[in-house]
């Protein structure tokens, strides 16, 4: 039972509703990324999984019961909301101490939370002498240490550099793959791409997709290649028998998926069948994320 399950959820500040009846599920073993553009309302909604906010209507609950009954909430879900929300005045070390002891967890994790997060040479020095991406790793140690099955991070990569950026990725898998069911933030696609297995794609509080990676990348083109044949019914065959997924495009091409834009070539000139277009599809998912979210950004900027 290590998932979150969100029914229902809806949160409104005075006219705004900005979480409307949302509903998904997070799953152990992988890491399911939260998408959606500023506004979306992805923060409020984390903040109602960890009893923060309360929802006008609808209900979560995390390992299967409401944040709130959890007798030691976290040993079963940590969260890093909001990495500057750390004591200035206390060393590392103390800051996860203090935690540890206040929610009777073993002192001995600490110092394992400080390894994993690569931050036992700074375990002495103030948190508020700290950097961003040292903050960062604060919050994710605090998140870690009562070992939870369950991890919220709200945009853990924000103002990170390329370096924190791979560590914060390598981790989030890491974690999945140790079973633990991961939610993670942002609104960028590009960052959801090398890290989430599943995806919640929000748009002014609405949910817009709930689909897994590898089905949007299918369904958005990302990585496949358009073909024009004489004969396509012949190189359809061909391609399906080595393996590849065609589907029918405009106007008698070929959308196909599973094969190098090289490969449908030598294919191709292999059956002597001649080709009369072999291009590679640019859309990105960063192109399908846009589509998908384009009617729930709230302010668009306008070419010039
Ligand atoms: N305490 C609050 N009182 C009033 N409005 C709020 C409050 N918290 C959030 N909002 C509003 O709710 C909407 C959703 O905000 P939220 O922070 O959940 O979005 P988000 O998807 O996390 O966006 P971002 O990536 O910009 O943080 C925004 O319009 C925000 O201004």
């Amino acid at each position: 039972m290590n998932r979150i399950d969100v029914r229902g959820l809806t949160k409104r500040y005075g006219p705004d509703t900005v979480v409307d009846d949302l509903s998904f599920t997070v799953e152990p073993g992988q890491v399911t990324g939260f998408l959606g553009p500023n506004g979306a309302g992805k923060s409020t909604t984390m903040r109602m999984i960890i009893g923060l906010v309360a929802p006008d209507r609808g209900s979560v609950t995390v390992a299967g019961q409401r944040y709130q009954d959890l007798p030691v909430p976290l040993v079963e879900v940590g969260a890093l909301l909001d990495a500057g929300a750390v004591h200035g005045g206390r060393t590392a070390y103390h800051h996860l101490l203090a935690l540890a002891v206040s929610n009777g967890i073993a002192r001995t994790r600490v110092r394992e939370v400080l390894a994993r997060t690569g931050m036992e040479s700074v375990a002495a020095k103030r948190a508020g002498s700290f950097s961003l991406g040292m903050r960062q790793r604060l919050g994710i140690a605090a998140a870690l240490l009562g070992d939870p099955q369950i991890l919220i991070f709200d945009e853990p990569v924000n103002g990170l550099d390329p370096e924190g950026i791979r560590w914060v990725r390598d981790l989030m898998r890491s974690l999945a793959a140790e079973g633990r069911a991961v939610l993670v933030s942002s609104h960028l696609m590009s960052e959801m791409a090398q890290t989430a297995d599943h995806l919640i794609v929000i748009g002014r509080g609405r949910l817009i997709a709930d689909t897994t990676m590898s089905e949007l990348t299918r369904t958005s083109g990302v990585g496949t290649v358009l073909v024009r044949a004489d004969d396509p019914d012949v190189l359809t065959l061909k391609l399906a028998a080595a393996g590849a997924t065609v589907r029918e495009g405009l106007e008698s091409s070929l959308i196909v998926a599973g094969l190098t834009a090289h490969d449908i070539g030598k294919l191709a000139a292999y059956h002597g069948i001649a080709l009369a277009e072999l291009t590679p599809q640019r859309a990105s998912l960063e192109d399908a994320f846009m589509e998908l979210t384009r009617d729930s950004v709230e302010f668009s900027g306008v070419a010039a």
